[in-house]
């Protein structure tokens, strides 16, 4: 990759030698990080589909939110890590991913493959899953990132747009028809955005429906990433 951006001569537009060295060096230390990263080695050690298993599992060491028995719907699940983690700490209990890709299957896990969680007929198909089970929900996952337009704060609206379609469709006053229910009893949302202008808005929405909402950035996020998780629990 480094000899193909040499090659295009990006680096010859940069006239200070002392400054072309040091953007190849930054280059090449992060061209390094993308292949050989801490997460990425170990998601090929614990055989984990994507490095950002490692943003779920940080997530729950702080908060311990998945356990035994509980259902869990994962929103934008492919290629499906954090379904892994889901399954692993979640034994006895039910797993339900969905992607707008296809998603291999992973042993434990119901999953529905190009499905738009915007779209009204998969939205009633996760309600028909789940009240096949109990009815309700323990826990919410969003991990979902639209394609990027290039354009950091239409990006971040467009996320923003997609976590809150996913929080009113269990929204207790909502008024859309294939809602699903939370669970009163210390139910949890978990979604990631894109940091920009519409987050204070988003966080105080979620702050009339959780007792909690607290904002982190997990040390598997890479540096320069504009992604956060916000972390909600108590729903009422
Ligand atoms: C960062 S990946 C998720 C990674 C996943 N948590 C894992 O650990 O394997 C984001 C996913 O969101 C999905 N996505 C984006 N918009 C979606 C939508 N409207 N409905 C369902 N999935 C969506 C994308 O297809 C993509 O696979």
């Amino acid at each position: 990759m480094l000899k193909k951006l040499e090659n295009s001569g990006i680096f010859g537009k940069i006239r200070d030698f002392s400054t072309k060295k040091a953007a190849k060096g930054n280059l090449n230390r992060y061209i390094q990080r993308q292949s050989t990263d801490e997460f990425t080695v170990k998601a090929r050690e614990h055989n984990y589909r994507a490095r950002s298993a490692f943003k779920l599992i940080e997530i729950n060491e702080k908060f311990k939110f998945l356990r035994p028995g509980i259902t869990v719907v994962d929103v934008g699940c492919a290629p499906g890590s954090w379904l892994q983690v889901v399954v692993d700490k979640c034994p006895n209990g039910y797993a339900l991913g969905l992607d707008l890709q296809n998603v291999l299957p992973i042993r434990g896990a119901d999953i529905l493959s190009q499905s738009d969680v915007t779209s009204p007929e998969i939205q009633a198909k996760i309600r028909e899953k789940l009240q096949m089970r109990q009815g309700t929900v323990d826990v919410v996952l969003s991990d979902m990132a639209p394609n990027p337009t290039g354009d950091s704060e239409t990006d971040h609206l467009r996320l923003i747009d997609l976590c809150r379609t996913v929080f009113r469709l269990f929204s207790k006053e909502n008024t859309v028809e294939n809602a699903f229910e939370l669970s009163r009893k210390n139910g949890v949302f978990l979604c990631k955005i894109w940091d920009g202008s519409g987050r204070g808005e988003f966080v105080r929405e979620l702050s009339d429906r959780f007792s909690m909402v607290k904002t982190m950035k997990p040390m598997a996020c890479r540096d320069m990433s504009a992604e956060l998780y916000l972390f909600c629990r108590g729903f009422r």
